[in-house]
């Protein structure tokens, strides 16, 4: 079904996605996800109508990312933006972010531990407290994470997100692989659109709205979930497609 409020998509976009929640359905865990067959060609193929525009922007880590998307490895920002990869494939600014020390993760782990249902979940520049699995350990993980920050206060940043808490390096966001990879090609002089449902994709929207772009949100904008914004992106790249075909004839 086609969303009212949503643009379709154009030759000139450059498109930052989100991975969770926006093109990937929301699971029990983190590693349960299912990436629906085909997506990752269907995105490479648009990715090259649209000169190869696209970048993923996820709060996974980037290996992550690439594991699920293979054998596609689109340029974005992984981490929340702590990890940037350019179109060439370059890792950019690799360790600019600070790392959660080891001795944060094992204080976690010895935690999580003894609450069953809560997933700890390590990445580069940071760490998550998954409690989908113990609603009731909510208040637990928050201050368990909130505990760590009593010490680095400005290194890190505490993050609600989808029944989980998360520690991202201060200076990490979405706007930063938005505001990174539009400045160079091919991504440099396209409109940029960002299309997130979480509160750390309100960044990257407002950072492509700041640059004349469209920032998008998965239930406000399309009225649904990532399997209506799954059929925009089918639809965009038949679009594409044909247009394309229709300037050859
Ligand atoms: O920026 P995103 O691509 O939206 O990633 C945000 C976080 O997504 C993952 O956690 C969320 O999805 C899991 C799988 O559906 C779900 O089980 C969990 O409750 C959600 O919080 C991922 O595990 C995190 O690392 C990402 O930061």
């Amino acid at each position: 079904m086609h969303s009212p409020g949503v643009p379709e998509i154009e030759a000139d976009w450059a498109l930052f996605l989100d991975l969770d929640g926006t093109l990937i359905d929301i699971a029990a865990t983190p590693d349960g996800v299912v990436v629906q067959q085909g997506l990752p060609d269907l995105l490479s193929e648009l990715s090259r109508d649209l000169g190869g525009a696209i970048a993923i922007v996820t709060g996974r880590a980037r290996e992550t990312a690439d594991r699920l998307l293979a054998p596609w490895r689109p340029p974005g920002g992984f981490g929340h933006g702590a990890e940037l990869r350019d179109a060439s494939g370059r890792l950019l600014d690799e360790h600019a972010l600070p790392t959660v020390p080891d001795a944060w993760a094992t204080r976690l782990a010895a935690q999580v531990s003894a609450w069953p249902g809560v997933i700890l979940e390590r990445k580069p520049h940071g760490v998550a407290l998954h409690y989908r699995g113990a609603p009731e350990r909510c208040a637990d993980t928050q201050a368990a994470l909130a505990g760590l920050l009593a010490d680095q206060a400005t290194a890190f940043d505490l993050l609600p997100a989808h029944m989980a808490f998360e520690l991202r390096p201060h200076g990490a966001n979405k706007a930063r692989a938005v505001d990174v990879l539009m400045q160079a090609p091919p991504f440099m002089g396209r409109r940029p659109v960002f299309v997130g449902d979480d509160v750390t994709d309100e960044d990257g929207m407002r950072a492509a709205r700041a640059l004349g772009g469209f920032g998008l949100h998965v239930g406000r904008d399309f009225l649904g979930g990532p399997a209506e914004v799954r059929d925009w992106i089918a639809r965009g790249r038949a679009r594409l497609r044909q247009e394309v075909m229709h300037a050859r004839t």
